[in-house]
């Protein structure tokens, strides 16, 4: 496996919201080490779509992790917002349920093909790395994170969306339940460790993640914090590249 196919399965999470310019660092700094970059809440709503168009400038890919989650009109509409905007990559929340999320993946489809525009991959959120089975019994959920994790991107999947953002312990059983070609992309990558601050709670390696199916890795806080982020970025690739040859 090469350096290149590992390092096109890590995603940096672009999580800054303090200036442009650092924003715009991070991106020259990381190019060639990370396959895409994820814009987030913080940093779009600082510095919206030009951030967006400026890391598409500088020759690299933008998965918009925006989380859409509303009626199907109104999420349909932003999502033809993504895909005119170019993105490799953009997601809303499973949990929107079957009918916006339908309504996204036709609305995708069209505005590509009016606009002659490549498609987006589009992701639906099943259940957040941040939340266990505690959480969801709080929020009035009688199951469990694997079951919910399982419901949710079957739906997806028969919504017609490419695929969804899920731990990575929940890797093998969505495999198995929704095939090959369906994308499962995990954050909540962790090594021995913790992040100060920590707000993930199921998390798992790079190797193992990759080793489990995973299809790509976010990584936000253990790039950014490490003493040397181009090391700590180059050392995940050197991990998935393990993982894709223990796989
Ligand atoms: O379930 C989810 C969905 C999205 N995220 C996002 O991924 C990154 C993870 O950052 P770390 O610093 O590596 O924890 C972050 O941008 C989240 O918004 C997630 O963590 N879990």
């Amino acid at each position: 496996m090469s350096n290149e196919a590992a390092r096109e399965k890590l995603i940096f999470a672009l999580d800054m919201g303090r200036g442009f310019d650092e924003a715009m660092s991070w991106v020259r700094l990381l190019t060639g080490h990370v396959g895409l970059f994820k814009v987030g809440k913080e940093a779009f709503t600082r510095f919206g779509p030009r951030l967006v168009e400026e890391i598409q400038k500088a020759g690299s890919r933008v998965f918009l992790d925006l989380k859409f989650h509303d009626i199907p009109n109104t999420v349909a509409r932003a999502a033809e917002g993504a895909v005119e905007m170019g993105v490799a990559m953009f997601n809303v929340h499973a949990l929107g349920g079957m009918s916006m999320m339908a309504e996204t993946a036709k609305a995708v489809r069209e505005t590509a093909r009016k606009r002659e525009l490549p498609e987006p991959v589009v992701l639906g959120v099943t259940v957040l790395t941040s939340l266990n089975d505690d959480d969801l019994r709080a929020l009035g959920f009688s199951c469990s994170t694997a079951e919910l994790v399982l419901r949710l991107a079957r739906m997806a999947r028969d919504a017609g969306l490419s695929g969804v953002v899920a731990s990575a312990q929940d890797v093998e059983a969505i495999r198995k339940a929704c095939g090959e070609g369906f994308a499962i992309v995990t954050p909540g990558i962790r090594g021995s460790a913790r992040v100060a601050g920590d707000d993930q709670k199921r998390v798992l390696t790079a190797e193992e993640a990759i080793r489990r199916g995973s299809d790509y890795l976010v990584v936000g806080r253990p790039i950014q914090t490490a003493e040397d982020p181009v090391a700590a970025a180059d050392e995940l690739c050197r991990e998935i590249a393990r993982g894709l040859t223990a796989g």
